[in-house]
């Protein structure tokens, strides 16, 4: 198994369980000592499972057979587990053959498990060494630099430069493309780089793909700064979501899960949430004050709680929409359009080996 692999197994592991998953044990007989030495020492989650890998004192041999699985779902059987990823490397393909330009110059890169296949699609096409790749976060760099391509920090580029196209992930999809993000406890970078990009797009495994936003997905990551953790509980709360938690790592003795921004995530649970579509024609008013929440809505009142670094809800418009207000628009009108966080299209693998492609409907 390699770091990667290992890296996966913890990334799911910290997730928010739902209903049917349970986290498995892992200890270091699962990996072989190279492996081991292999996983990054930097990263929160590297780290996290190194110390509880590497062995202390002494190590004592297994007598019992080693477990195959690290974590594993009552409903989620191996072979379900390689439709899965199979999945994900088929919409990956499709993504880039039908999006990436191996002339940009400037391409954003996601997190999580679906964006090493698109990574290793890039590399499959990319014949232009100036291109640069913008990662957003630890992993994201990680997943760059292993095949063999360059990454650029997101503040080493000029205002001005605008990234030609962004990949990457999502934890859900609904009808309008509103995404909920930060299961892998990546969420602020994401959503700088998408903003930044001209053009967004979603890649992930037909799990996603719901009608509404926490159908599948249950909560909403929220980024936020350690100190006020409690405050931003209880906003939560006052918000209408049920039981907010902050995230912790699996070993929970390390305490809480920390971003590489060094925050902490809170996950934060609500009813399934309505589209813009909903709220017109009257299936709730959307802002609260009946128990709905409309996604762009809920997301700007999470984003206005003090000690809130960002919401796990890429809404509003997409990078092309962005652009053509801000071209069209004065300031007056609009306000700061800071980009688009939508993506214009996400290929969703399939069960059956196809890939299902929507894209963001224009009027
Ligand atoms: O925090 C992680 C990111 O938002 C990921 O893009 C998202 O969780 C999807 O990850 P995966 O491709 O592993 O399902």
């Amino acid at each position: 198994m390699s770091s990667r692999s290992i890296y996966e197994s913890l990334q799911h592991s910290v997730r928010p369980a739902r209903k049917s998953v349970r986290v498995a044990h892992i200890s270091r007989r699962n990996f072989s000592s190279t492996e081991i030495a292999s996983l990054p020492r930097k990263s929160t989650l590297g780290h996290s499972l190194r110390a509880r890998l590497l062995p202390t004192k002494k190590v004592i041999p297994p007598r019992l057979p080693t477990p195959s699985v690290l974590y594993y779902s009552t409903t989620t059987s191996n072979m379900s587990s390689a439709t899965i990823e199979s999945a994900k490397r088929a919409a990956a393909q499709q993504a880039v053959a039908e999006n990436f330009d191996p002339a940009a110059s400037h391409v954003g890169i996601g997190s999580g498990t679906t964006i090493v296949y698109v990574v290793e699609a890039i590399k499959e096409r990319s014949t232009n060494p100036l291109i640069r790749f913008v990662p957003t976060g630890y992993q994201s760099r990680k997943v760059i630099e292993q095949a063999g391509l360059t990454p650029i920090s997101f503040d080493s580029l000029s205002e001005d430069v605008m990234l030609d196209i962004a990949f990457d992930g999502a934890d859900e999809v609904d009808e309008e493309l509103n995404c909920i993000k930060g299961g892998g406890a990546c969420l602020f970078q994401e959503k700088l780089v998408a903003e930044k990009a001209k053009k967004f797009i979603c890649v992930a495994d037909y799990r996603k793909n719901q009608s509404r936003l926490l159908t599948n997905w249950p909560t909403i990551p929220i980024e936020v700064a350690p100190i006020a953790v409690p405050t931003v509980l209880r906003s939560l709360r006052e918000l209408g979501s049920q039981n907010p938690k902050l995230r912790t790592t699996l070993l929970e003795k390390s305490g809480p899960l920390k971003t590489d921004q060094g925050f902490f995530i809170v996950d934060a649970p609500f009813t399934p949430l309505l589209t813009s579509s909903d709220v017109a024609a009257g299936k709730g008013k959307g802002d609260g004050s009946d128990g709905t929440w409309e996604v762009n809505r809920l997301s700007q009142a999470i984003n206005q709680v003090t000690g809130v670094l960002e919401v796990g809800i890429f809404s509003g418009l997409d990078g092309v929409e962005a652009e053509s207000v801000r071209k069209e628009g004065t300031l007056q009108e609009m306000g700061v359009i800071t980009g688009g966080q939508k993506p214009v299209a996400v290929y969703f693998g399939m069960e059956d080996g196809s890939v299902l492609v929507r894209r963001a409907e224009r009027k």
